[in-house]
């Protein structure tokens, strides 16, 4: 997998009349195609500013700096080059005359992947999509979101390459157009034919009739879902999903993950906001946990849910209800009143005199848990 996005020191500040809210800390990221990363922490650790900030979407009274470098293929649309070739690939497993190919486009490169193809005409359960070659390629060309201002966030990547479920879907839906007419005309401007409205809201969980309503007609679960529908039409690179299974039943939650895990598997990259510890554990790739604005463990997913190396990403294991379900005792702190040293300290039961200076790297603990102390 190559790298997508590179996100390096990226701080957020908000100015109020008489504080400064620590929103996020010198936070430092990367996504690489193919990659789900779970984004998991506590209500208010700074994990939708960190979205907005990536989307130039943040209030007037926010200052950002860092850089977040996202590298993207030259034509508009999705990473496709004109090399790259479009197969159909067999729905089910293995069958007779199927037949293994490398991909295509000019060469071999780093990231190419191999794949079986049905050696037969199109079956039932047959996806056809585009396998991005993944390396990168001439022409690719680099942004930095945080500093190529307004009008290039706005023409070329929020909403194109750039995809975000917004965590509170009734609020991004403001407009006074019925679901259809909005996903169809989301589809045009993306260079997609507008007929695809209904499969487009089929993916994302939304029966195709209730895009005859209008925003304001829908539910909190059909809202989400119409936003996760409009998401998709561009067909981004990168999808910012917040939460994007708050307020959904059991089985639209597992129809959501399922969907952005496919998204991965085809070769574009989530970044995936939740409460949801379960569902991180179900589908990420990688899972960075937040506390008071800062990243405090990024870890392979299967690593950290096995032996998590922070006292807080134990905490936060140990809350659920499979688990201990015990939670963590007391609260984190005003992000306007953070301590200098580690902002956990107050709930750790490790914490020693070190914990005053703020520890660093992938996991950011004076004392982390070894994999010994991890009941089996
Ligand atoms: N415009 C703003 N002005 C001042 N403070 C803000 C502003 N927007 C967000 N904040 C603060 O930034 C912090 C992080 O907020 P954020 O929305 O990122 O939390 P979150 O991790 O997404 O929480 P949740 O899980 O509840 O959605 C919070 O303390 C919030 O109050
Ligand atoms: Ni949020």
């Amino acid at each position: 997998m190559t790298d997508l996005l590179e996100i390096t020191g990226l701080t957020v500040r908000f100015r109020l009349r008489d504080a400064v809210v620590q929103a996020v800390t010198n936070l430092d990221l990367t996504v690489r195609r193919g990659e789900l990363l779970a984004v998991v922490g506590e209500s208010g650790c700074g994990k939708s500013v960190l979205a907005h900030a990536l989307l130039g979407l943040l209030p007037a009274n926010a200052g950002v700096t860092g850089r977040a470098l996202i590298t993207l293929p030259p034509a508009a649309g999705v990473a496709r080059t004109s090399t790259d070739r479009t197969f159909v690939l067999p729905g089910g497993g293995e069958r007779p005359g199927d037949r293994t190919v490398v991909l295509p486009g000019g060469g071999e490169r780093p990231g190419d992947r191999t794949v079986v193809l049905p050696g037969g005409g199109e079956r039932p359960g047959d996806r056809t999509f585009v396998l991005p070659g993944g390396g990168e390629r001439p022409g690719d060309r680099t942004v930095d979101l945080l500093g190529c201002g307004e009008t290039t966030l706005a023409r070329q990547i929020r909403g194109r390459r750039i995809g975000l479920i917004p965590q509170s879907p009734a609020t991004a839906l403001t407009v006074v157009r019925k679901g259809r007419r909005l996903l169809a005309e989301t589809l045009k401007q993306h260079g997609r034919d507008p007929r695809l409205a209904d499969q487009v809201a089929a993916e994302a969980g939304l029966d195709p009739a209730d895009l005859e309503r209008y925003p304001f007609e829908l539910s909190g679960g059909m809202a989400q879902r119409l936003c996760t529908a409009l998401a998709l039409a561009s067909d981004p690179e990168l999808l910012i999903a917040d939460e994007p299974t708050s307020g959904l039943d059991r089985p639209l939650v597992d129809h959501t993950l399922d969907l952005l895990r496919r998204r991965c598997d085809e070769g574009a990259a989530v970044l995936l906001i939740t409460h949801d510890l379960a569902a991180a554990e179900r589908v990420a790739d990688t899972v960075a946990v937040m506390y008071a604005s800062r990243i405090v463990e990024h870890r392979p997913a299967a690593d950290l849910f096995r032996a998590p190396a922070h006292p807080y990403s134990q905490g936060l294991l140990n809350a659920l209800p499979d688990r201990d379900f015990r939670a963590i005792p007391g609260h984190p702190p005003m992000l306007t009143a953070l301590p200098p040293g580690c902002a956990f300290a107050a709930r750790c039961t490790r914490v020693t005199d070190a914990c005053k200076v703020q520890p660093a790297g992938p996991v950011a603990c004076h004392h982390p848990l070894t994999t010994a102390e991890v009941p089996a």
